[in-house]
């Protein structure tokens, strides 16, 4: 393969990525590469700097240093539109984010009226073919409150997808949901990822991660501790760290001393 075709199979680029809050350095210097069509996991630790990282992909957090390339346009060039770049990417946030005084069908519509200058007709079409998406067709005219969170969820990533992202980013998207819901979310995404959908997801799903990711990182204190296939993170973790965290979280009646 060319270097240019080899370039230009990689969706998103972050190269040695610091980002500090005050004296605090959150991150410290995070290497990250994600190729078109891969599912790429975050996991780690409460305040490891996994959702810092990910606000810091779409520059709604400004790094402090580094560069983040997305699609090839380098998004923390002070002279890159920023908005125009940022539309390659959906977001979807741990807590929906919907309008509750919107039905489902008009918070699908009205970024895409905003933002992309399409038709009602157009943005409704668009709306209903990724409400089919996320398995919610016929719940256009519900309120976010009728629905249960695990169907805000799902219309959270239609909205998304609605926008025609060529990257998903994903944080932490079940975590404030009943573990009943969790399931059907996390199917979305499979399918999502089954499709090719390049994604980015921050997550404490271990078995979602080993079963859909190409490629998890295991992230502690502001850097990349370990990365690779699931089956060698998950599986056969080389790092103290990463064995530390991991017996956490799969033994999760474990009580810290
Ligand atoms: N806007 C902010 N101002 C100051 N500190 C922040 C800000 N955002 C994040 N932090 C701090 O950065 C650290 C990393 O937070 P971050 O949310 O990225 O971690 P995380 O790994 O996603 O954690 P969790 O799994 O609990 O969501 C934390 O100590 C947090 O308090």
């Amino acid at each position: 393969m060319s270097t240019a075709a080899a370039e230009s199979d990689i969706a998103v680029q972050v190269t040695d990525l610091h980002k500090s809050f005050g004296p605090v350095e959150v991150l410290r210097g995070i290497d990250l590469k994600v190729r078109r069509g891969e599912v790429v996991c975050i996991i780690g630790p409460s305040g490891s700097g996994k959702s810092t990282l990910l606000r810091c992909v779409n520059v709604l957090e400004e790094p402090t240093a580094g560069t983040v390339v997305v699609d090839g346009v380098e998004l923390t060039d002070p002279d890159v539109d920023i908005d125009a770049a940022r539309r390659k990417i959906g977001m979807v946030f741990q807590s929906f984010n919907l309008f509750s005084h919107l039905n489902v069908m008009n918070n699908l519509t009205v970024a895409q009226r905003k933002v992309l200058k399409r038709s009602r007709e157009d943005a409704e079409k668009t709306g209903l073919a990724n409400l089919e998406r996320v398995g919610l067709a016929g719940r256009e005219n519900a309120m976010p409150a009728q629905l249960s969170g695990g169907q805000q969820q799902r219309v959270a990533i239609a909205r998304a997808l609605s926008m025609d992202p060529d990257v998903m980013l994903f944080d932490e998207p079940t975590s404030a949901l009943d573990p009943e819901l969790v399931g059907d979310v996390l199917g979305v995404m499979r399918r999502l990822a089954d499709e090719g959908m390049t994604m980015l997801v921050v997550t404490h799903e271990m078995q979602f991660a080993r079963e859909v990711a190409d490629k998890v990182l295991f992230m502690d204190a502001g850097v990349v501790v370990e990365e690779g296939p699931p089956e060698q993170v998950i599986g056969k973790p080389r790092e103290e760290r990463t064995r530390t965290f991991l017996s956490r979280v799969l033994n999760p009646t474990h009580v810290d001393q």
